[in-house]
């Protein structure tokens, strides 16, 4: 177990919280410990191999005892061969076998943990990647993200070490206390007086410690993201001229960081003189009254290093369970977050990797019928209020209108990534419920206003488009797309490794792969999020001829940004505060003077001519 370290600079690890222990958190944990089924067998020669290697464990002391008394010459103990050097053998062969049952007990335990880990793992993000959209609406990427990461490892560090630990500590204990008794009722009782006070005391004690640490933590952790924001934002710091702004907040977080160390040092120091003083002292006692006993010839020397060593054995195990019942708590936390998790109706979605075959097919036909809608997360506010508009298929379609009118919001319910709350979407004449999530998906494409590149090739990003595609789709879909000149002009080709650790494209020419991309998918609807940010005017060309390619044949709904692109669409409607105020081709629109067509496309045009 990793105790957290005071100002360690090491990366704060989150502490992940507790749960309580109760019969509902029990039968959690027996949901999860389902996932152990499959790899019972080891399991439970594990559990097996652990309770021989725990008793034999109890072993070593006795034979210790044996040893001395046996250099006296002494042999109390019947069951053992009366000879030093026999005895000596016995020790070694217990030894071997336990080394040999501790092989297998942690090489089993590790395999059934990892195995059942990584199965929970996979079907965890199996159910987080087909889970609708509103669940990632309400919760941070972070915070998902340490659910795989850090709740499971939890679960898998309590697997693998905790629960052993509680196992073979529960039979060194118990059996130290019976073996105790055997050798010495009155030391027994003297030393179980004692020693859980001071147990109970060294570990309130020690959590005290800890919990300054995390708050030293945690301090450190509030600098570093200083640290990493100001990094990232570097070209903001030095614009506003605010490095020393950056510099004083930085350093008052770390003078916190070194008041709470400096506090927590003070602390360790009383712990430290508490554990050599109270709890060796205790040892010193049971020592001193164990020697008189010997003196008495009460006992022998033997029994009373046997007596020693098991007094030891108890001390540490009732040292360790505090901790591992702590560790156990955050298990059933982090069982409980993951299991929530599973528990979540996730969408419909077919799981077969390199099949996008589609069972209904849609010729291109989108209408919305009287759409209302509000994001699940926020229902108070209605964003689209009754929106009902057509195109026909293979027709272009624009959607204009002011920032936050709902345009992205029209382009996340085609796509079902939502669904209304009244009204309906209609693809060639039939509600969006009739057909598969699945099938409509496969079926629409949207090249968005920020192209997002995954890690890997060049090709494996247009491949994203349709995963089967051959290296020569991949190809053609790039000349298209105006995009096979700049692929080749870099040195590897379409083996370029893009993303965040690969070469950096600009904007225009991610915008290609996405429109290459959408090329392969060849869906009867394409969703257009124009970007925002303007392209220098060579690559404004590139990317204009390739989407005209795109939306050849294909429905198409463009959310415009600049209009000057959307003339020649079949039908523009223009969107405020999520109704539809305005609709029809750019000669109709612009002949309405109050118009906010006119208006939006007046106020345009006199931005370009200054
Ligand atoms: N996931 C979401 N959860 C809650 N509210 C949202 C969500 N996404 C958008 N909204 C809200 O819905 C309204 C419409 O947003 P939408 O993104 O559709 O507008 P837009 O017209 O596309 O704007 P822009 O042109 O700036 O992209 C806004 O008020 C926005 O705050």
């Amino acid at each position: 177990m990793a105790r957290g370290r005071l100002n360690s600079g090491a990366k704060a690890e989150a502490e992940l919280p507790k749960a309580k222990i109760n019969r509902q958190s029990i039968q959690n944990i027996r949901k999860l410990l389902n996932y152990i089924k499959p790899y019972r067998g080891k399991f439970i020669a594990g559990l097996i191999f652990l309770f021989v290697s725990s008793l034999v464990g109890l072993a070593f002391p006795k034979i210790l005892g044996a040893l001395i008394d046996a250099a006296q010459g002494k042999y109390p103990n019947s069951y053992l061969p009366h000879s030093l050097n026999a005895i000596a053998l016995a020790g070694f062969l217990l030894l071997f076998g336990q080394a040999f049952v501790s092989f297998f007990r942690v090489v089993w335990f590790v395999q059934v943990a990892e195995k059942s880990l990584a199965d929970i793992r996979r079907d965890t993000y199996f159910k987080l990647i087909t889970l609708p959209m509103n669940f990632f609406a309400n919760r941070r990427v972070g915070e998902l993200n340490s659910r795989i990461s850090a709740d499971l490892s939890q679960i898998q560090d309590t697997l693998t070490t905790t629960f052993a630990e509680i196992i073979r500590q529960l039979v060194i204990m118990v059996g130290s206390v019976i073996l105790l008794a055997v050798v010495s009722i009155k030391l027994t009782l003297a030393l179980l007086a004692i020693l859980p006070f001071l147990v109970g005391f060294a570990v309130f004690f020690g959590r005290y410690i800890r919990k300054l640490s995390r708050q030293a933590q945690d301090r450190l952790a509030e600098s570093n993201t200083i640290v990493e924001e100001t990094l990232q934002g570097i070209a903001n710091v030095k614009a506003f001229v605010n490095e020393a702004y950056e510099a004083t907040r930085y350093d008052k977080i770390l003078r916190m960081v070194v008041n709470i160390a400096v506090k927590g040092a003070k602390f360790r120091g009383i712990f430290a003189s508490f554990i050599v003083f109270c709890l060796f002292g205790t040892f010193v006692g049971v020592i001193w009254y164990g020697s008189v006993l010997v003196s008495h010839h009460e006992i022998l020397v033997g029994d009373l290093t046997t007596f020693i060593m098991y007094s030891i054995f108890v001390g540490a195990a009732m040292g360790t369970f505090p901790d591992l019942y702590a560790n156990l708590q955050k298990a059933v936390g982090a069982s409980e977050r993951v299991l929530e998790i599973l528990a979540e109706q996730g969408e419909d979605i077919h799981m077969v990797e390199n099949n996008n075959q589609v069972d209904q097919k849609i010729k291109g036909n989108l209408a919305f019928d009287n759409v209302v809608f509000a994001y699940p997360s926020r229902s108070e506010l209605t964003v689209l209020k009754g929106i009902s508009f057509d195109a026909a298929a293979g027709q272009k379609v624009a959607i204009v209108g002011p920032s936050g009118s709902g345009k992205s919001t029209m382009a996340s319910l085609i796509l079902q990534f939502y669904h209304p709350q009244s009204g309906a979407i209609l693809f060639d004449g039939r509600a969006a419920s009739a057909f598969s999530i699945t099938d409509i998906r496969n079926q629409v494409a949207i090249v968005p206003q920020d192209v997002m590149l995954f890690g890997g090739t060049i090709s494996e990003n247009i491949a994203y488009g349709r995963l089967s595609a051959s290296k020569e789709d991949i190809i053609q879909a790039a000349k298209r797309a105006n995009a096979h000149q700049f692929i080749t002009s870099f040195p590897e080709g379409y083996e370029t490794i893009v993303g965040e650790r690969g070469v950096k494209l600009s904007g225009g020419q991610r915008q290609r792969i996405a429109i290459a991309r959408a090329l392969l998918k060849n869906p009867s609807i394409l969703i257009l999020d124009e970007a925002t940010s303007s392209l220098d005017s060579e690559s404004e060309r590139l990317v204009q001829e390739a989407l005209e390619e795109l939306m050849k044949d294909r429905t198409s709904i463009i959310i415009a940004h600049r209009l000057s692109t959307i003339r020649e669409a079949d039908k523009i409607i223009v969107l405020e505060k999520g109704e539809i105020i305005e609709c029809g081709n750019h000669l109709e629109l612009i002949s309405n003077e109050q118009g906010l067509y006119r208006y939006l496309n007046q106020l345009q045009f006199d931005a370009q001519n200054g």
